[in-house]
């Protein structure tokens, strides 16, 4: 490591004074002003992780559903899976380290994960459509050629998108081409064949509205749309052309406000959805002939595709294990479905994909989804080659079962992810502050077929209160009781939380 260079350069992106910084739920994130040096040091951490697993690593400059003022970072391990946690401490002991204890800190790590500096490393690098990212993103390039990488910049990616590189570049080119134009040809062709595949009469011409958070999402369905044409007509919202970034759209503006984005008008029965800024969430929706909004979110999405792969196991006659990995935000009554109905089994994890990730990898087909829309379904390596072999051998209803899967797997993008309040059981149980969580069991005693608990965002500064009950009044004001208990009880700021937000 050339010290006398790193310090030259890491001058140039001085950390701001006075602020804490930690790798939370997706890495980074904070109001864009403050990132610059850990965007460098980001560089550097990801050419050391590069030398040490001997492999390609992404970095995404993006912030995702956060408001466009803000921006993040996170780091992609070889497979395209959430960097390691023990590597997330690095991040965050690195982005926090005074300028005079960079080349201790440097070493340190290097030292302890046995990095051999004269490997070669290499980086990709993508960002979202925010304004403060492209120079970020060269805050990145800046850390990674001081320490010696090589890099390719991929521009503007969605997360998924730069997953899909990372792993295609270690895989050498077999998970598929390390190329915009081969992610587009991978999904697209996975997805008319299985649109064909699985038609009924009536749906000859599906067609989709798009609700694209005014972000990168709308510039890459743009040139994804023709791929897509034998199968599904899009239509784009929220392009990004007037708009600002996530404001009154987009995916988690759709889950919180149950309720349409602005910008869309929607006729009775129309298919539509919403991406997230960096377009790694996805949730359905439609308004019946009444006029009534239906979500479509991570939970029922979790449960149709754990279903149709339940029907398609039995009519290929292949027993495999199947399970559905859930947070504490999944609604109550989708794992009491699953479990109760599907007969399969549901586990809970923390808030987070890398969580999700891990557990879902424990199955021959782990499907996990965060009630927001984060999600994908994993097939072990075991379960992929006998799958294409199946599809190759069998014939009829159990050939066609089996090419449909055949088909699935290819659809999925399946390179995921991997305070004052502390909580346990998944999040589920406040620990910390004294009495806050039974303040909130007698709370929710007072409610019919009611859950609400309470964690600290990973992403944004503020304590996050979940409620369900069995009507919307009465989730609305179980929420308001348990955020009155947390300002109390947590040392709350400013104005009482209101009724309703
Ligand atoms: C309740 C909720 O939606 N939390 C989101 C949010 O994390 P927080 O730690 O809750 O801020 O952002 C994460 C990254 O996008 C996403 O994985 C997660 O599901
Ligand atoms: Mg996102």
């Amino acid at each position: 490591m050339d010290f006398g260079a790193i310090t030259k350069h890491s001058v140039l992106h001085a950390k701001p004074s006075g602020l804490l910084f930690q790798y939370g739920t997706a890495g980074f994130r904070m109001k864009a002003e403050h990132l610059d040096h850990i965007m460098f040091r980001m560089g550097l951490l990801a050419v050391l992780r590069s030398k040490q697993t001997k492999s390609t690593i992404g970095v995404m400059v993006t912030a995702s559903h956060n408001p466009e003022e803000d921006n993040g970072v996170k780091l992609v391990d070889p497979l395209g899976e959430m960097l390691a946690p023990s590597w997330e401490e690095y991040a965050t002991c690195l982005a926090n380290a005074e300028e005079e204890d960079m080349q201790r800190v440097l070493i340190d790590i290097s030292e302890k994960e046995a990095v051999d500096l004269q490997q070669d490393a290499f980086v990709v690098i993508g960002r979202d459509t925010r304004p403060s990212s492209e120079k970020l993103s060269q805050s990145v390039i800046d850390g990674v050629t001081v320490l010696g990488g090589q890099f390719h910049d991929y521009g503007l990616l969605t997360t998924p998108q730069l997953h899909y590189m990372v792993c295609c570049r270690n895989t050498s080119g077999l998970y598929g081409m390390a190329t915009i134009e081969g992610y587009y040809q991978k999904l697209s062709k996975a997805f008319v064949e299985l649109t064909k595949q699985a038609s009924r009469s009536g749906d000859e011409f599906r067609s989709l509205k798009v609700d694209c958070a005014n972000g990168i999402g709308a510039l890459k369905l743009k040139e994804m749309e023709h791929y897509l044409s034998q199968g599904l007509s899009v239509q784009l919202f929220n392009d990004g052309t007037k708009g600002k970034l996530n404001h009154l759209c987009g995916a988690d503006f759709v889950k919180s406000h149950q309720k349409p984005p602005q910008g869309m008008e929607i006729k009775s029965n129309e298919r539509c959805c919403s991406f997230d800024g960096d377009a790694d969430r996805i949730v359905y929706y439609y308004c019946d002939a009444d006029g009534h909004f239906h979500l479509i979110d991570g939970d029922k999405i979790a449960t149709l595709i754990s279903s149709f792969l339940k029907e398609l196991l039995v009519e290929i006659g292949e027993n495999l294990n199947v399970g559905v990995v859930q947070t504490a935000y999944a609604n109550g009554n989708s794992t009491r479905y699953l479990e109760e109905v599907m007969k399969v089994p549901v586990y809970c994890t923390k808030t987070g994909v890398k969580h999700l990730h891990h557990k879902a990898q424990e199955f021959d087909i782990g499907v996990y989804f965060e009630a927001n829309g984060h999600g994908t379904a994993l097939f072990s390596k075991a379960v992929e080659d006998k799958v294409k072999q199946l599809a190759g051998e069998l014939e009829d209803k159990k050939g066609k079962a089996a090419k449909i899967l055949r088909n699935i797997i290819d659809l999925f993008n399946q390179v995921a992810d991997r305070k004052v309040i502390s909580t346990t059981d998944a999040e589920r149980q406040a620990v910390t502050p004294p009495g806050l969580q039974e303040a909130i069991n007698d709370l929710v005693k007072k409610y019919r077929l009611s859950r609400a608990f309470v964690r600290p965002s990973g992403t944004e500064d503020v304590i996050r209160v979940y409620a369900e009950a069995d009507s919307q009044e009465s989730a609305d004001s179980l929420a308001h009781e348990v955020s009155l208990a947390v300002f109390q009880l947590a040392g709350g700021i400013g104005e009482r939380p209101q009724p309703g937000f």
